[in-house]
């Protein structure tokens, strides 16, 4: 064959394959018209990278702006190499929650599963999830059933706001955008390190000379229902899906707080009015918490304006209709990728306090987290607002990235209120 011709066929193959990509791209696109209207975004790439494009966590950002101004709020989009539907409608995504397992399912893309690990309660699925959350469930309940729940929280609140009495502010950090796959592959890394650290506690904790602590640990190794990987993954599962969500929960809490002197006096009065009637360095308890109501709506409006997990992932097990917004036609094809947003965290906070957004996920996998997050939060305001005045430091505002982060790590000035005897 000559040069020319060589040439030639490689150029047609070339074009062959681009043309098959472009095809396997945009054909879905095509063959369900009755789907969401929306858009593909370029071959390969789709959308994902505008709907990651880091915006102010409060605010809806570019992208579904721009798509929820023009295909409504649940649209068609191709997003982490798969055709997508995009859904930030309450109704639809509360039908989709509360459908796990019948006709949708938990379904994160593959860089998630690297990182969480493949026995992760996020990742496994069907029989699997249900063994693993029972425990979860179980676990949850006997720690709050322990005398020292509350106690051991408040501690750990204290020693945090205790150490802050001889720095001049809170911590800094980096900023900047992160770059997605350095991102996950540095999360994978990380995860890698955490999990040979949480064996060798594990290992360390069955060994002859060790004493029973009673703790967590104590109750998850006792139990014959999990394999070793199992309880590693448990105990993975519960530090990363806690640590830095309850984190950013305090975070915002500190941040909108700063921003509201109202609300902070508020909030204050109502921890003063507590300690007023309890010693110095007494415990709180159960009723003290009860008692903490102004303190509850800050935390549920740091929730929601700060949108700590902006989106969960799920996938159709069936074609799906969805009543009024598909009427007759087919809103999810099987196997079809779901993305829920929960915009009415942003869409109302000028406007008033939803009761319906969903911090906290929804159906059988509602986060089994919450309540502990809560009390978190609340117990470190109370020894917070008791303890010290603060004041941001400069413009850091949340930003999602998507997961959110404050740029410059939040930066704070405090002062010790001293006390007036
Ligand atoms: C402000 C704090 C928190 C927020 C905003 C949050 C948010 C969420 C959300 C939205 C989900 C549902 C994910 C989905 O449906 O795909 C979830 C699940 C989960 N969360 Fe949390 N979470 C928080 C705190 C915690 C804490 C403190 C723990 C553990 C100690 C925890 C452990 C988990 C676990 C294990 C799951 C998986 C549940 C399942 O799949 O059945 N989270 N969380």
């Amino acid at each position: 064959m000559m040069a020319g011709e060589l040439a030639l066929a490689a150029l047609a193959i070339l074009l062959a394959s681009l043309l098959a990509l472009v095809l396997s791209h945009f054909l879905p696109l095509l063959l369900n018209p009755k789907a969401p209207r929306g858009s593909f975004g370029w071959p390969l790439l789709g959308e994902t990278l505008r709907f990651l494009t880091p915006h102010a966590s409060n605010t809806l950002g570019g992208f579904l702006e721009d798509h929820c101004s023009r295909y409504g709020r649940v649209f068609k989009s191709h997003l982490f190499c798969t055709p997508t539907v995009v859904s930030c409608d309450q109704d639809l995504n509360h039908f989709i929650l509360q459908n796990e397992e019948r006709l949708f399912q938990c379904s994160y893309p593959r860089p998630i599963h690297g990182i969480l690990g493949k026995s992760s309660m996020l990742v496994v699925l069907g029989e699997d999830h249900k063994r693993l959350r029972n425990l979860a469930l179980a676990l949850v309940t006997s720690t709050k059933l322990k005398p020292s729940y509350l106690g051991d929280i408040e501690r750990i609140a204290l020693h945090v706001v205790g150490s802050w009495r001889h720095q001049a502010e809170g911590r800094k950090e980096d900023g900047g955008a992160k770059q997605v796959v350095a991102f996950c592959e540095e999360a994978r890394k990380a995860r890698e390190r955490i999990s040979s650290t949480v064996k060798g506690i594990i290992e360390e904790r069955r060994s002859p000379g060790s004493c029973k602590k009673g703790d967590f640990l104590d109750v998850l190794l006792s139990t014959n229902e999990l394999s070793d990987e199992e309880k590693v993954s448990f105990v993975l599962d519960s530090l990363l899906g806690g640590y830095e969500t309850t984190s950013l929960l305090v975070s915002m809490v500190v941040y909108f707080l700063g921003q509201s002197a109202e609300d902070l006096d508020l909030v204050k009065r109502e921890h003063d009015s507590i300690r007023s009637n309890k010693g110095k360095e007494e415990f709180l308890t159960s009723e003290d918490y009860k008692k903490m109501e102004y303190t509850q709506h800050v935390i549920n409006e740091a929730l929601r304006c700060g949108n700590i997990v902006k989106f969960v992932h799920r996938k159709a097990l069936k074609d799906v209709r969805y009543k009024a917004l598909q009427m007759g036609g087919m809103l999810f094809s099987v196997h079809q990728s779901v993305v829920l947003l929960d915009l009415a965290a942003i869409l109302v906070s000028s406007q008033g306090t939803s009761k319906r957004f969903t911090p906290f996920g929804g159906g059988p996998r509602l986060c089994p987290g919450s309540e502990l997050a809560k009390v978190e939060a609340a117990f470190f305001l109370h020894h917070l607002v008791l303890n010290y005045r603060w004041r941001i430091d400069g413009d850091d505002i949340p930003m999602a990235y998507p997961y959110v982060e404050f740029q410059r790590g939040l930066p704070i000035e405090i002062e010790p209120i001293c006390p007036e005897s």
